[in-house]
């Protein structure tokens, strides 16, 4: 595989699988790793078919083939992942990481990998007959060298298109043909951007309903040193409480246990402040009217394999979504959800959320 630019290369990554990093001129960079490379999917077909027939030696051979075949990489491991449609990483000017990703992350496909940004769609959750968070995070995605117009932005010019349609298997599962595509953009002051769109592409007829969050996994340095400012007031359903509806304070939020909760219409700027290390997170979304706030605390870290004992004191999930109004298409239809994270100094954000800035579109 070849670099396309100096903005945007195309490599290996861990286990062989393949990943996108986009760079800016200032040094800041991201990572997606969106598809596995074709020997992954031969041996993802040949173990299923082998599956039926218990031959694990074969597997095996095929297994340490691919990982001898991947070491072939002309290219090192480098900033910005976007994995599995995933943003792996993220990073400033500084080469600081800016997302969470658990040290037990295990980047064996199928399974999303712990951290990052995940895509849910076309479920967030346990709320619908698939699988929790659907299945886009554990598919194979594609890079989309076709992607229809974006509107223009000439400054950006580190990007990367991705797409996941149906297949026949997954039909099986949830009834639809559908198009998901995602643009990773990163700006020239370093901001991170997604953008999605879902297109309806059933030939029978039928509308398709779905709920879809980028599940973000922000780096803080101590957690209980953490506020979250522009849910105050809200209403949430509280996943810890069977999904109750209750009513945020009004103070900002601070975290001294287990936090799950969907705060509803919510507003398009949320800011996550990290006291510690003097920076804030700000979140811009369209389209993704829902918060989800997450945090395992001790206890549900120890229980998860893939996320160190520790590692919540760490992190924080605040996840732009759309969850309580699922979004139904027509065939022919598009849906469209967008979030821009910036990462600032502190003093520039607490209780100044600049309210007219708007979204760089690109
Ligand atoms: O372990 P996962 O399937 O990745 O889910 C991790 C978490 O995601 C969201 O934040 C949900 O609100 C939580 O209920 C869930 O535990």
């Amino acid at each position: 595989m070849a670099s396309e630019n100096v903005y945007v290369e195309h490599c290996k990554g861990v286990n062989g699988l393949d990943k996108v990093i986009l760079r800016e001129i200032r040094g800041c960079s991201a990572e997606v790793s969106p598809l596995f490379p074709p020997i992954f999917r031969l041996r993802f077909l040949i173990s299923s078919f082998l599956s039926l027939f218990s031959e694990p030696e074969l597997f095996l051979l095929l297994f340490f083939t691919t990982q001898i075949l991947s070491s072939f990489s002309f290219f090192p491991l480098k900033q910005v992942y976007l994995d599995g449609g995933q943003v792996t990483s993220w990073k400033n000017e500084f080469r600081e990481q800016l997302l969470f990703l658990s040290s037990k992350a295990t980047f064996k496909p199928p399974n999303a990998i712990r951290g990052g940004i995940q895509i849910c769609f076309p479920q967030f959750g346990t709320i619908g007959s698939l699988e929790q968070h659907g299945f886009a995070r554990n598919r194979l995605w594609s890079v989309d060298r076709d992607p229809p117009p974006f509107p223009a932005n000439t400054s950006h010019r580190a990007f990367v298109d991705l797409i996941l349609r149906h297949s026949e298997e997954e039909v099986k599962i949830w009834p639809h043909r559908y198009e998901c595509r995602l643009r990773v953009a990163l700006g020239p002051g370093g901001d991170l951007m997604l953008t999605s769109r879902i297109r309806n592409t059933n030939t029978d007829g039928k509308s398709f309903t779905f709920t879809f969050a980028y599940h973000t996994y922000f780096s803080v340095t101590d957690i209980s040193e953490v506020r979250v400012e522009g849910l105050e007031t809200l209403d949430y359903l509280d996943n810890l409480k069977n999904r109750e509806r209750f009513t945020e304070q009004g103070d900002a939020l601070t975290f001294e246990s287990e936090v799950d909760k969907v705060y509803l219409s919510t507003p398009t700027k949320i800011a996550i402040l990290d006291h510690e290390r003097k920076r804030t997170f700000v979140l811009r979304k369209d389209g993704l009217p829902d918060a989800v706030v997450w945090n395992p605390w001790d206890k549900k870290a120890k229980a998860m394999a893939d996320f160190g004992d520790d590692e919540y004191k760490h992190m924080l999930c605040v996840t732009a979504a759309c969850v309580e109004k699922p979004i139904i298409l027509k065939p022919g239809e598009e849906w469209k959800g967008r979030l821009e994270i910036s990462a600032v100094p502190s003093s520039y954000c607490s209780g100044q959320l600049d309210p007219r800035r708007i979204f760089l579109s690109n």
